[in-house]
């Protein structure tokens, strides 16, 4: 799994692909120049009236959840039909539908209305698609954090109902398609005290959603943004600092440094 890894890696640096994001405020700069780190062109339009003619010519799509607005919703549907149509692989970043019932409900509303190819949460908002929890913010609860592995349940009966391939971050990040679980272990703690991170994340999978299937997408995506943080972290000395040098760890990321920095574990 780790050549086809690094594989990837050189194949999105080679084919930049444009990757259609429709995300929130927050973090959308920080995914805009992590993208483009790793040698994919960003698009952040998210205007109605000209969503579905960007998907389209798009490599991948992102929608991610994080601070919603009706005007959002609106073209992450239309966006989400254009990607159908022209068979434009699509992530889902389910921020927020642990605390929120809106985001919950649009979040089925979209998988039933189109077909992911993978879906990312933190290990609360993978629950909450499966089971009746309630979050008070967007960070996952401290329950889960603790928690060494009932969420696995909730991300692999999403991945088999919904025909996708579930990401769930955390201190480790767990990839299933309902049958086969991929572990990427590495990165650091502290990536978890700078915000959009996880959105970092899911833009990152996007990337390499262009250039591999899902399932190799959804790892590539976790073990690039966890070894680019590992290989910065002798510089850094906070929240801060991480995020600034964040991209220059994505830039210079080799395969040598992929393979050093973080662990992929194929689990039976
Ligand atoms: N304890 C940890 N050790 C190592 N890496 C971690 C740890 N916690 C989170 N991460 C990493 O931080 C990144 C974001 O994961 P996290 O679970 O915090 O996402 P999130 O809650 O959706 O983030 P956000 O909402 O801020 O975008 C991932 O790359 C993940 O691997
Ligand atoms: C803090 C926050 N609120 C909505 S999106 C976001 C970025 C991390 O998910």
């Amino acid at each position: 799994m780790k050549k086809r890894i690094c594989m990837l890696l050189e194949q999105l640096r080679q084919k930049q692909p444009l990757v259609h994001c429709i995300t929130n405020p927050i973090s959308i700069n920080d995914c805009a120049n992590a993208l483009l780190a790793v040698g994919a062109r960003p698009m952040m339009a998210e205007h109605p009236r000209e969503v579905a003619g960007i998907t389209a010519h798009a490599g991948a799509l992102l929608l991610n959840l994080g601070n919603i607005t009706d005007v959002r919703m609106e073209s992450m549907q239309l966006a989400g039909q254009a990607a159908m149509q022209a068979k434009v692989p699509v992530i889902l970043d389910l921020v927020g539908v642990a605390c929120s019932d809106l985001r919950r409900e649009f979040a089925l509303h979209l998988l039933e209305q189109m077909h992911p190819a993978v879906l990312r949460g933190n290990r609360t908002e993978i629950r909450a698609m499966q089971e009746q929890i309630h979050a008070d913010g967007v960070d996952v609860s401290r329950e889960d954090a603790a928690d060494t592995g009932a969420y696995l349940n909730a991300a692999r009966q999403l991945a088999a109902r919904y025909d996708t391939v579930v990401l769930t971050s955390g201190a480790a990040d767990d990839v299933t398609d309902g049958q086969k679980h991929v572990r990427v272990l590495g990165g650091t703690e502290l990536l978890s005290h700078v915000t959009g991170t996880g959105c970092m994340q899911g833009a990152l999978i996007a990337a390499y959603l262009a250039v591999g299937a899902p399932l190799e997408a959804a790892v590539c995506g976790a073990a690039v943004l966890d070894a680019a943080a590992s290989a910065v972290l002798p510089g850094v000395s906070g929240p801060g600092s991480l995020r600034s040098a964040l991209a220059d760890g994505l830039w210079n990321l080799s395969p040598e440094q992929l393979c050093k920095y973080c662990e992929i574990e194929e689990q039976l």
